[in-house]
């Protein structure tokens, strides 16, 4: 469980964050979004102990980071990347982490499998790719084997593999009952990731929803053989129709009342399709500027 009440911090007379709350549930998976020093950094480096709120709270399993007894058992974190020392193996990297969160060395070898870099565990991190990079800080972040995650921006880097890897990681690690925080620019990869959004605007949270609710209501694009008959049948039951001259756009019925609809009127249908709200245009509708 992830928590923030009223977060607020200045830097001098500016306010990159104020009064931020919103919760991130277990078992769900949150995205945290916004434009370009929106404040999603600031969120997340208080949260984990890295920085001091001017105000507010932030609290992981209803305590702040500072006063978590074992911080790597409760949660794991994946921040922008500066692997401590490039000399370093991969492998030699999550034995030293390991001793740090009282991980196992059975521990370490389990995730450098899991994780997709058995073939370069011997090689220095350095010498990583960025999206091995990125990997390599999951793996450090499980470690501990956290309940909470909390990722800035781990798609970086990652190809469509990596991508796909991520992804089943993070909804089984959410379907186990562990709480997920990401933050990413990358909408259409996390529209198929994310449960509930939390968008931050110039500092302030502009909306807090599952992205369920928020994408729902859907219109449904219609495309039949006779669009006149259809337009005309729709409207009759109180439907909203627009068309782009190739398909018709219908609000306020449900698939399978258009489907009837055309049953009855004896249109042959080709498609019919509820369109959901995508996340990109959800975010640009209330992001903001800064
Ligand atoms: N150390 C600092 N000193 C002064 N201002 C800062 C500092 N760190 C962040 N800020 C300001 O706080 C605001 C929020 O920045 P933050 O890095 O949290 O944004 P962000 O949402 O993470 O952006 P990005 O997507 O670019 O990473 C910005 O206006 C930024 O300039």
């Amino acid at each position: 469980m992830i928590e923030t009440r009223n977060l607020t911090k200045a830097y001098g007379r500016v306010d990159a964050i104020r009064d931020v709350t919103f919760a991130c549930a277990p078992g769900r998976v949150t995205g945290l979004l916004g434009l370009n020093g929106a404040g999603k950094t600031t969120t997340l480096r208080i949260l984990l102990g890295l920085s001091r709120a001017t105000g507010g709270v932030a609290l992981i399993n209803g305590v702040p980071y500072r006063e978590l007894t074992h911080p790597l058992r409760h949660v794991g974190a994946v921040l922008e990347q500066g692997l401590s020392n490039p000399g370093q193996t991969g492998y030699r990297h999550l034995v030293t982490q390991a001793l740090l969160s009282g991980a196992s060395r059975s521990r370490v070898d389990q995730l450098i499998e899991g994780v997709g870099l058995a073939a370069a565990a011997g090689k220095r991190t350095g010498d990583y790719s960025l999206g091995m990079r990125q990997r390599l800080a999951v793996a450090t972040a499980l470690l501990g084997d956290p309940p909470v995650l909390v990722l800035d921006e781990p798609a970086n880097g990652l190809d469509p593999s990596g991508m796909a890897w991520l992804r089943t990681l993070l909804r089984q690690h959410a379907a186990a009952g562990g709480t997920v925080l990401i933050s990413s620019h990358l909408l259409t990869e996390l529209q198929l990731l994310i449960d509930d959004v939390v968008i931050i605007g110039n500092g302030r949270i502009r909306l807090a929803a599952p992205l369920a609710e928020l994408s729902g209501g859907a219109r449904l694009r219609v495309r039949g053989g006779d669009h006149a008959r259809l337009w005309d049948g729709y409207a009759r039951h109180g439907a909203r129709v627009t068309t782009d001259g190739r398909v018709l756009f219908v609000s306020g019925l449900s698939p399978e009342a258009a489907g009837e609809i055309a049953l009855r009127l004896q249109v042959p249908v080709y498609e019919l399709t509820p369109e959901r709200r995508q996340l990109e245009e959800i975010f640009l509708s209330v992001a903001g500027g800064r």
